[in-house]
């Protein structure tokens, strides 16, 4: 049996744009259903894999989200601050260990240990980028600093302790509406983890 990779033959690939991340123009050929060989353009925007955590503490029923200034959400017509678990670009650490970096550079938690819970592929559709989701438990003495980010690089990250039950409201009434954070408040509400 043919293999999906067989049903697509990249003929071209020009960078549009090499800046802060990197934007490819691909020319391919793709094999239709019925056989028959389609000639396609598709932009695709790299800036690598990424890892989110929901940090979260069972006896308090509390959670530990940021609040941070997003650019291409506010041009999109949003007020651009939102609501978010801990994340980060991977820069070529494996997940677990990123995700624990960025966890303590954003919220000021020093977290021992984190569980994986599902990869996504988060805008398949123009960006090359899969995130890796975990959720960690965090205790008050696992706090080492205040978070918030690396100013050097611009970051301004506000840290949120919310009873989940705050969060879920957060998300149905559309006060967070960032997707690997619904994604992890589904995740904790369906498998209850508080
Ligand atoms: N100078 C400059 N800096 C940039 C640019 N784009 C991003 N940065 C900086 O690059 C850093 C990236 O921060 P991370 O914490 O590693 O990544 P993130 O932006 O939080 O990404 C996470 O959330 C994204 C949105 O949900 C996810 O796409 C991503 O996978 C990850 O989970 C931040 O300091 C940000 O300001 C740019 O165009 N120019
Ligand atoms: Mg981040």
């Amino acid at each position: 049996m043919k293999s999906p990779n067989d049903r697509i033959r990249i003929v071209d690939v020009r960078t549009l744009s090499d800046d802060w991340y990197l934007l490819e123009k691909y020319t391919f050929d793709f094999q239709r259903h019925d056989g028959s060989w389609q000639r396609l353009n598709r932009e695709a925007y790299d800036h690598g894999d990424g890892a989110a955590v929901l940090l979260f503490n069972r006896e308090k029923r509390t959670v530990i989200l940021t609040r941070q200034f997003r650019l291409p959400a506010f041009v999109n017509g949003g007020e651009g601050m939102l609501i978010e678990v801990a994340a980060g670009l991977l820069e070529a650490e494996d997940p677990e260990t990123r995700v624990r970096q960025e966890a303590e550079e954003e919220t000021g938690y020093r977290i021992s240990h984190v569980r994986k819970v599902f990869e996504a592929w988060m805008s398949p559709g123009s960006v090359t980028e899969k995130l890796h989701l975990f959720v960690a438990e965090y205790h008050p003495e696992d706090r080492v600093s205040r978070g918030g980010g690396l100013s050097e690089e611009g970051e301004d990250l506000e840290v949120l302790e919310m009873p989940f039950t705050e969060a879920m409201q957060a998300m149905n009434n559309g006060t967070i509406n960032d997707g690997k954070t619904i994604m992890l408040l589904q995740y904790a509400a369906l498998n209850q983890l508080m």
